[in-house]
């Protein structure tokens, strides 16, 4: 395995791309496609690590599945609601979607299954929807520290009825995603309601979108604050996933820093599922050209080659806070990200990981509870690498620290020692394997 990977500056680029598939889609079309009645076709699957623990564990829990990987494509034969196993031990890496989804699902089984992951994902909590799972009558023991991971769910007739839950934020928006998506099979539905605002939003309407697509029906008020999911099942649908609007971002982001540049993804526009493909909405306030359609994004570097710094609540893209964080280090001046707290329990301590990395840029930064400023090397990035002789990026396990520093090479990365290396770049597997081969093909279209 590659221990550590140096990524030399790009000449000025103009690429069309379409990144693989969505890892939130992917994980959530498995799933319902899993619980639906007849059979669905999913395209455009995306084949990672964090998607393949979802496929693994829906094979051990006794699903029929069809997996085509050369053609990007799964069949699945749903069940309707039941799980064909009767015991299962799942092993779901740090994959948060597949932990988070799959402990509410299985509540629908009838048997004995245990959830863990890697030593990080013992440190993600988990809680937060095991406590209302328990409320709405679900049988659930934790096999370690308390309101972590690992997990076993004892299964068993009467089962949940569904109901009525009264929330308060949860650090995590998997919790929500992952409840409501058993809400169709539950007698009652389910009907939930917040005292507050719902964190990383656009991914709950993401799994309500998906939902409907399978189906399900749902109503909720403006701000998601109150979600009703009435019993009714899903039916089988054969679905297109998008490509992943977050690993998009990087290279959108590197048409942002190197002058000159283009990049246009396919396959994600306006109407997207995905709450990042508004990104480009970001890099817009920073001074890049813009251009979404319906099914496209392209992003133009600055007309004078000076990325502004921004003030912006990323709450709604937690995901993006890295991929900002990179650009921001090109910018005017400080930028600041707020409202991000969960960051810290997300791959790493993201937040932490970011102080850590962007420092040995040149940048210094500051976190005041859950906002997070960054201020530019005064000399620029490229004359901080110079001065500092290069910078080895730590990437903490965590596949957008290696994504989202790998610009800042593309950006600013000098002659040998003066160089952006990235340690430990295969953990990219978690989302993105093909990742620094889709770099190279921004090199290929260099001018
Ligand atoms: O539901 C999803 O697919 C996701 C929700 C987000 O997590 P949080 O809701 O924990 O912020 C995001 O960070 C993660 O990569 C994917
Ligand atoms: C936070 C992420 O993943 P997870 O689904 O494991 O939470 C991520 O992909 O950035």
């Amino acid at each position: 395995m590659l221990e550590s990977l140096p990524i030399s500056r790009l000449d000025p680029f103009d690429v069309t791309l379409r990144p693989p598939g969505s890892k939130s889609l992917t994980n959530r079309a498995l799933l319902l496609a899993a619980l639906a009645k007849g059979s669905s076709k999913l395209t455009g699957v995306l084949f990672a690590d964090d998607t393949r623990r979802m496929l693994e564990a829906l094979e051990a829990l006794g699903f029929q599945l069809n997996i085509d990987e050369p053609n990007r494509a799964v069949t699945i034969r749903g069940k309707h609601g039941t799980i064909p196993s009767t015991e299962a031990e799942l092993h779901l890496g740090n994959a948060g979607t597949a932990m988070r989804f799959l402990t509410a699902a299985l509540c629908l089984g009838l048997g004995e299954y245990t959830l863990d992951g890697i030593p990080r994902m013992r440190q993600r909590p988990i809680g937060e929807l095991v406590e209302p799972l328990l409320e709405l009558g679900a049988d659930i023991e934790y096999l370690g520290e308390d309101g972590y991971p690992p997990l076993k769910i004892i299964a068993e007739p009467p089962g949940m009825n569904g109901g009525f839950l009264e929330l308060t934020p949860t650090l995590s928006s998997q919790f929500i995603s992952a409840m409501l998506m058993i809400g169709p099979y539950l007698q009652r539905g389910l009907e939930i309601e917040f005292d507050g605002p719902v964190t990383s939003l656009p991914y709950v309407k993401m799994t309500l979108n998906l939902m409907k697509q399978f189906g399900a029906e749902f109503e909720a008020d403006t701000g998601y604050r109150a979600v009703h999911v009435p019993t009714g099942g899903y039916r089988h649908y054969d679905y297109p996933i998008e490509p992943d609007a977050s690993n998009a971002s990087y290279f959108l982001a590197a048409a942002a820093v190197v002058p000159g540049s283009r990049c246009t993804v396919e396959g994600l526009g306006s109407r997207s599922l995905q709450g990042d493909a508004e990104f480009c909405d970001v890099l817009g306030r920073m001074g890049c050209g813009v251009d979404q359609k319906l099914d496209s994004t392209t992003i133009t570097a600055p007309v004078d080659g000076q990325i502004r710094g921004v003030d912006v609540d990323l709450n709604d893209m937690p995901d993006m806070a890295q991929t900002l964080a990179v650009v921001a280090l090109f910018g005017d001046r400080p930028t600041t990200i707020r409202n991000v707290g969960n960051l810290r329990v997300k791959e790493t301590d993201r937040i932490a990981a970011l102080e850590n990395e962007l420092i040995k840029l040149g940048a210094s930064v500051t976190t005041i509870e859950d906002d997070i400023t960054i201020t530019p090397p005064a000399e620029g990035v490229a004359a901080a690498l110079e001065s500092l002789g290069g910078a080895e990026i730590d990437t903490y396990d965590d596949h957008r620290m290696a994504m989202a520093f790998s610009v800042a090479g593309l950006g600013a990365s000098g002659g040998e020692g003066s160089q952006v290396v990235i340690n430990d770049p295969s953990c990219v597997e978690k989302t993105f394997p093909d990742y620094f081969e889709f770099l190279d093909r921004l090199r290929g279209s260099s001018d």
